[in-house]
C-alpha cells in the first residue's frame, strides 16, 4: 500500500510541485495519473521510489515511511520499485539480455554484477520476463536495433526481472505510435493483473486512461482534484482537470488492445 499523508515538495527554485497530497493506494491497482503539462504527475509518482523526495508530509510505501530511509534502505526500496521511462533508458549497445538482467542488480552483490555473474535462477527469469512480452527472439539482438515498441516492452520485461511490488511508469506511450502504444499498455495492464503489481501510470492520453484504468487521478497545480473509478469519467470530467476544452491531441486514438496484441506481437 502507499499513503501519503499531507506530503509537499517545493523544488529548490521555489515551484510547488505538490501540495498537501492525501492518497492511498492499494496493492495491485492499476491508476492512471492525468493533467496538463506541469500538473506535478512525474513529480508525484517520482517521490514514490524518492527520485526527488517530498519537502513534507509523511509518505508510507508498505508501512514504511520512506522519507527517512538510510541508504541500505533506500536500495532495498528501489529493488521492490520498478520504473518505467518515456525514452526506456536501456543501454542501447548492450544486448536485451543484459538490459533485462540489469532488472536483478539489486539483489546482486556489486562485484558479481561488475563481473557479469548471475545465477542460472535469474538468467532463467530474464528470459521468462522477455517471453511475458513476446520478444524473447530479440534476446540477443543489441537495444538500439529494436523498434521504440519493442525497446519498451524490452524495458517492462527488465522490471519484471526485478519482481517489484510496484511499478511507476513515466509516459510510457508518448513516444509511440498509437497501435504500439496500445500494445505496452496491454502487458502493462496484463502484468499488473497477473502479478498483482500496483501500476501507476502517468498518461497525457484520455482515451487510453479511461480504457486501461481501473482508477483515474486527475492533478492541477500540485494537487489532486480528481480520483475516481475510471467508469465515473467521461469528457467533461477531463475537461474539470485540465481546467480547458478537450482537443485533439488529447487523444491517442488506434487500435483496441486484443485486436492489436493478438494480431502483431513482435511489433
Ligand atoms: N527539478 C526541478 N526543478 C524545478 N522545478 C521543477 C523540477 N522538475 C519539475 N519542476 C516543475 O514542477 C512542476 C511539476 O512538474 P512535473 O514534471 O511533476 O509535472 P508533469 O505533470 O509530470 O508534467 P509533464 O507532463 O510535462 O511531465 C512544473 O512546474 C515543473 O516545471
Amino acid at each position: 500500500m502507499i499513503e501519503y499523508n499531507d506530503v509537499s515538495l517545493v523544488y529548490p527554485n521555489g515551484t510547488k510541485a505538490l501540495q498537501n497530497i492525501n492518497l492511498t493506494i492499494n496493492q495491485g491497482e492499476f491508476v492512471v495519473i492525468v493533467g496538463l503539462s506541469g500538473a506535478g504527475k512525474s513529480t508525484l509518482i517520482r517521490s514514490i521510489n524518492r527520485l526527488v523526495t517530498p519537502t513534507a508530509g509523511q509518505l508510507l510505501v508498505d508501512n514504511q515511511d520512506i522519507l527517512k530511509l538510510n541508504t541500505k534502505q533506500l536500495r532495498q526500496l528501489r529493488t521492490k520499485v520498478g520504473m518505467i521511462f518515456q525514452h526506456h533508458n536501456l543501454v542501447k549497445r548492450s544486448t536485451v539480455i543484459k538490459n533485462v538482467i540489469a532488472g536483478r542488480l539489486g539483489y546482486t552483490n556489486t562485484l558479481k554484477s561488475i563481473l557479469n555473474l548471475y545465477s542460472k535462477q535469474d538468467l532463467q527469469l530474464a528470459y521468462d520476463s522477455l517471453k511475458r512480452v513476446n520478444i524473447e527472439e530479440k534476446v540477443y539482438t543489441r537495444s538500439d536495433q529494436l523498434s521504440g515498441g519493442q525497446q519498451q516492452r524490452v524495458s517492462i520485461a527488465r522490471v519484471l526481472t526485478q519482481q517489484p511490488n510496484i511499478i511507476l511508469a513515466d509516459e510510457p506511450v508518448a513516444s509511440l505510435d498509437p497501435p504500439t502504444s496500445h500494445q505496452v499498455m496491454t502487458y502493462l495492464k496484463r502484468v499488473n493483473r497477473e502479478d498483482n503489481i500496483t501500476t501507476i501510470v502517468n498518461l497525457h492520453f484520455i482515451d487510453m486512461a479511461m480504457e486501461y484504468a481501473d482508477r483515474i487521478i486527475g492533478m492541477r497545480d500540485g494537487k489532486i482534484v480528481f480520483d475516481g473509478p475510471a467508469s465515473m469519467v467521461n469528457e467533461s470530467t477531463f475537461e474539470q482537470i485540465y481546467g480547458r476544452k478537450i482537443r485533439d491531441d488529447d487523444i491517442r486514438g488506434g487500435t483496441t488492445e486484443h485486436e492489436q496484441t493478438s494480431v502483431n506481437p513482435s511489433n
